[in-house]
């Protein structure tokens, strides 16, 4: 299945991008691997480590390849045309009841034109706002097992977030937070 979102150019969401039992077995997997607890939320950093305040990339900071499960869910990304390349770099993200992520646009010298992120766990609403006009603001319900990919005006034109909440509406259903873990995809650019 396939779902294009109309009104941001750019912005993908598939259902069921990985089943049930495989979303169990990732958080599996991902539990058993070191966190890192520098951020409010806990994350992992694959491929290559992310300097959130640098915002920059260079070769010093590959760390090894992405885990074999990871480059099972790029490859099937690929496999399923949704991504034209293969990814080199992956952040898991746990979001429990309360934790979110500010409103940001990724990277655009250090990662590529596309970014997908994968979610596991529970649902939760990531927001989408203009640059141009904030104001505007388009809410995705990012359900478990689902992944979103953002390119052209979604990845570079928009920003994104999620609300550090307990609970949220949306289409006026209330959607309680429970654990979210996020895998976001991402293409290096090497800054030399
Ligand atoms: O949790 C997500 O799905 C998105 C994470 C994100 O936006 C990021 O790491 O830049
Ligand atoms: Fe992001």
């Amino acid at each position: 299945m396939n779902h294009l979102t109309q009104s941001i150019p750019g912005l993908q969401y598939i259902p069921d991008f990985v089943g049930q039992t495989t979303q169990t077995a990732l958080i599996e997997a991902i539990d058993a691997l070191p966190w890192l607890t520098d951020l409010k939320r806990r994350v992992q950093h694959y491929g290559y480590k992310y300097d959130y305040k640098k915002r920059a990339i260079d070769a010093s900071m590959k760390v090894g390849d992405l885990p074999h499960w990871a480059q099972k869910i790029v490859q099937q990304a690929v496999d399923e045309q949704l991504l034209s390349e293969y990814f080199d770099q992956m952040i898991i993200n746990e979001y429990l009841p309360g934790q979110g992520i500010a409103r940001h646009v990724d990277c655009e010298p250090c990662f590529d034109h596309t970014i997908m992120s994968v979610s596991l766990g529970t649902a939760c609403v990531m927001h989408f706002n203009s640059l141009e006009d904030k104001n505007l603001d388009v809410p995705v319900l990012l359900a478990p097992g689902s992944a979103i990919l953002l390119s052209g005006d979604a990845r570079y034109r928009w920003q994104h977030s999620i609300r550090a909440n307990k609970s949220e509406m949306f289409e006026g259903q209330k959607i309680v937070r429970g654990r979210r873990v996020s895998l976001t995809f991402r293409k290096v650019i090497i800054q030399t």
